[in-house]
């Protein structure tokens, strides 16, 4: 009984220092405010046009790829920055490799919501 008490006391602990890396990304992290700013939009575009089921996980889960993408990019810059401070070919590399799968996933995004939306939009006019 005490073990499980310790344990949730553990696991609530563990949520609220995931919650709070997630505050600051949303407080400090400029990529992330624009990507969710975006999906946000994106979210709204999806009521508006009525999209189905199917599409609304495609949607989201699009966003969670995206926004999950940035963290993890963010996290890594951060660790760069603290490891290595000047100019490293190396962390170079690490940067704009952690920046690609970023990119990528918004492009694979983009395309995603141009399947979706681009059809509904042309069917207005
Ligand atoms: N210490 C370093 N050594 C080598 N190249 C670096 C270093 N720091 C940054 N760079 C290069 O500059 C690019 C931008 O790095 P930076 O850390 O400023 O990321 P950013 O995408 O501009 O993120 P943010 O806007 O959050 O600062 C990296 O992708 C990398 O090519």
């Amino acid at each position: 009984m005490i073990l499980k008490k310790l344990k949730m006391s553990r696991l609530i602990k563990s949520f609220g220092w995931a919650l709070s890396g997630l505050k600051d990304c949303i407080l400090h992290e400029k990529n992330f405010r624009i990507q969710y700013i975006i999906a946000l939009g994106v979210l709204v575009a999806g009521f508006v046009f009525s999209i189905s089921l199917n599409e609304w996980m495609i949607i989201l889960l699009s966003f969670a790829v995206v926004l999950c993408f940035e963290i993890i990019n963010s996290a890594i810059e951060k660790l760069c920055d603290l490891v290595m401070p000047e100019y490293h070919a190396v962390i170079k590399k690490v940067k704009d490799m952690s920046a690609s799968a970023v990119l990528l996933a918004s492009i694979i995004a983009f395309i995603i919501g141009c399947i979706i939306f681009l059809p509904k939009v042309i069917s207005l006019f």
